[in-house]
């Protein structure tokens, strides 16, 4: 039997240290909060996407009283880009969230399903898409979602 470990690599940066196309990436993300309809968890999720050509599409969570019908700002904002710009890759993704007290100062990482949704694109497009997750004292950067989600299950394991 061997020991494996896996290890990732990510960035911890403040949002001035960012390129500018990443910080309005954000600041998109930020301001799609306001477009969430958190009406049973009040957790108001913002997300932005950039395709290829630089143009930006927003997303924000959308929950339901039958809970599982919502659904995340992440998968939104990728269905959108996917419904109205199919030929554009998607190149990044950023996610900001607040709750009743304000944006969070600790990132918000995706959910399982999105972190699937997104692979998807990845595999879909063949170019990683970089996660810029938003948090006031700090933004996590990762340059696949690989990277959050090892031993992942593609198209390529039922080959
Ligand atoms: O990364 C996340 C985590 C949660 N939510 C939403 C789903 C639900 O509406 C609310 C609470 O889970 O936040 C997102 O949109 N993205
Ligand atoms: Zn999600």
């Amino acid at each position: 039997m061997k020991n494996l470990s896996l290890s990732i690599s990510y960035q911890l940066a403040q949002l001035s240290e960012l390129a500018p196309e990443d910080q309005h990436l954000i600041h998109s993300a930020i301001e799609a909060t306001a477009n969430s309809y958190a009406h049973y968890s009040h957790f108001h999720v913002g997300a932005a996407i950039r395709l290829d050509d630089g143009k930006e599409i927003i997303g924000a969570n959308q929950e339901n009283a039958a809970f599982p019908s919502g659904l995340c700002a992440e998968r939104t904002a990728i269905f959108a880009a996917q419904a109205q710009c199919p030929q554009h890759r998607i190149v990044a993704l950023a996610i900001a969230a607040k709750n009743t007290r304000g944006l969070l100062a600790q990132p918000v990482p995706p959910c399982g399903q999105c972190r699937q949704v997104i692979l998807e694109v990845e595999e879909r497009y063949g170019n990683p898409v970089r996660i810029l997750l938003y948090g006031t004292e700090g933004v996590l950067v990762f340059h696949s979602v690989k990277d959050l989600l090892p031993f992942s299950f593609e198209d390529g394991n039922m080959k």
